[in-house]
């Protein structure tokens, strides 16, 4: 459901300002999402798309600003209040994060199964029978054999890596999830089919995702709203359709045209 304006945001970010020395990695980034909301943060390298996302996911300090996060008890906190006990169990359940580079998103050295019953475990599960039931239905659900479920992700594809990576996000049934170019570096047919999960899992779960992409074709299916950022500033937002249709960015212009042309 879109834009559910009973509720407070989920996420609230306002100024949020990040300074690497001299260097400006983001400048008075603000923006709410809701549930079921997917936003697109797109722009080319070096705009400040990973900044964004490193702070948004408590990697990173902020120089300024604030991000506000709706916890499930319904109590809106401020992200730098938490304790670190907190910060973690939320990062652990109610966050996910799928990685543009699975080697960072997945343990390696753990079978798939292991993977995915690990974060069930981070929140309680301890009854080995149901933790790999629950493996099981998951690998199902994002297209991986059943057979594979003792596999390392080594041995995996890149296509079935993110799939496993998404299986173990999800499993603890997190409200947010960030993702950091989830397609690239994939065949195209094979992304195809990742963004097609990643749709209707989206859909079916009323999950609110920030997706950073450079890519707007993917931004066009997934989101429901874009921010382009360019030098580490927001410079056009709005419905996806709307800003990819008529940016009113002379920068959002040519993004829209280099791809056009393409
Ligand atoms: N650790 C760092 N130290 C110094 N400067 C940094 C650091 N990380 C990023 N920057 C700078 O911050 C700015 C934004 O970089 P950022 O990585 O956020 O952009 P991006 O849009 O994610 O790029 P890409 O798509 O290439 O990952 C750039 O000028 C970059 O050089």
């Amino acid at each position: 459901m879109l834009n559910d304006l009973s509720q407070a945001p989920l996420l609230s970010v306002r100024n949020l300002t990040k300074h690497y020395g001299e260097r400006l990695g983001c400048a008075d980034v603000s923006f709410d999402i809701y549930e079921g909301e997917v936003l697109a943060v797109v722009g080319e390298s070096g705009s400040g798309k990973s900044t964004l996302l490193g702070l948004l996911a408590t990697e990173l300090e902020a120089s300024a600003g604030s991000v506000r996060y709706r916890m499930r008890d319904g109590v809106t906190r401020d992200m730098a209040s938490l304790t670190e006990a907190e910060r973690r169990l939320l990062l652990r359940t109610d966050w996910g994060f799928v990685r543009q580079d699975s080697t960072q998103g997945l343990r390696m050295s753990v079978s798939a199964g292991g993977n995915i019953g690990e974060r069930l475990m981070a929140v309680g599960a301890r009854h080995y029978g149901k933790i790999r039931g629950q493996a099981l239905d998951w690998l199902e659900r994002v297209e991986i054999d059943r057979g594979r479920i003792d596999d390392i992700p080594k041995a995996f594809s890149g296509g079935m890596r993110q799939r496993l990576q998404i299986a173990r996000n999800l499993v603890t049934h997190p409200r947010l999830v960030f993702m950091d170019e989830p397609t690239s570096g994939l065949d195209v047919s094979v992304q195809a089919r990742l963004l097609d999960l990643i749709r209707s899992l989206v859909s079916e779960l009323g999950l609110a995702v920030i997706i950073v992409t450079h890519d707007l074709a993917v931004a066009r299916l997934l989101s429901h709203r874009i921010m382009v950022m360019k030098g580490g500033r927001v410079i056009e937002a709005g419905l996806t359709d709307r800003v990819l249709d008529d940016p009113h960015a002379p920068y959002t212009q040519l993004l829209v045209s280099s791809v056009l042309a393409a």
